[in-house]
């Protein structure tokens, strides 16, 4: 596979990191990126094909299959698939944020994830300096909206949280800021379609 050139953003822009496993791909990932560039007034949504998620013990497809899949699946023209964390050499979202960060000084970057992600936010590595560094944009999820309201992470930035009804402010937030979005959900996830015989 070619490997991602870094992509481009201008400065000012507001970019959506969607980070995953993408171990396959699927609709409710297409679905979450263009409800969260909808919800949150953003110019662009970079897909973070992650090279392995530090706290699952199993490792994914081969990043290069997971790539093409996702770039076979993922078509749009303000959408862009990428294997950053393998050029910046990072696996913690913190570590990436903050390469990230020294690479496109000048763009606002905004941090994507599905609900059950928000339940174990507080698991992952200096999550809280994530939530100081960026605004981050909920999308709900089939059984994790109530787990992901209750959540550790939800509780200690409760007052941060900026209303569903404001929520196109937070691509342009100062953080600490986070939003959840209750939008329509697909019941979809690589889990399932793995144990039906995954990527056949
Ligand atoms: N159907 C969905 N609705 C909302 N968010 C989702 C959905 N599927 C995945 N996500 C979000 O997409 C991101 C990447 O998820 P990931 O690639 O792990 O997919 P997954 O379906 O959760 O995989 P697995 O079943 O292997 O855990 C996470 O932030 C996750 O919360
Ligand atoms: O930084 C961490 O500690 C951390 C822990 C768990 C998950 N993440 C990131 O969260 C994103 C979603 O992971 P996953 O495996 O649920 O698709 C992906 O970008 C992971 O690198 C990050």
């Amino acid at each position: 596979m070619l490997r991602s050139a870094i992509p481009y953003a201008r400065p000012g822009q507001v970019v959506g990191l969607f980070g995953g496993s993408f171990d396959p791909p699927h609709q409710g990932h297409v679905h979450v990126t263009l409800e969260a560039m909808k919800a949150f007034g953003l110019d662009r949504v970079w897909w973070l094909v992650s090279p392995g998620n530090p706290l699952k013990s199993r490792g994914p497809a081969p990043i290069d299959q997971r790539v093409e899949a996702a770039r076979f699946i993922m078509r749009h023209p303000k959408v862009e698939v990428t294997d950053v964390e393998d050029l910046t050499g990072t696996r913690a979202t913190a570590d990436t944020l903050a390469a990230l960060r020294r690479l496109y000084p000048q763009v606002r970057f905004v941090w994507l994830m599905g609900a059950d992600n928000l339940a174990q936010f507080h698991k992952w590595k200096d999550w809280r300096l994530i939530m100081d560094t960026v605004p981050v944009g909920v999308v709900a999820r089939p059984g994790d909206r109530i787990s992901a309201r209750m959540s550790p992470a939800a509780r200690v930035y409760a007052k941060y949280r900026i209303d569903g009804t404001a929520r196109h402010l937070l691509g342009r937030a100062d953080a600490p800021a986070w939003c959840f979005v209750n939008v329509p959900m697909v019941d979809v996830s690589s889990t399932q379609i793995r144990s039906k015989g995954g990527w056949t």
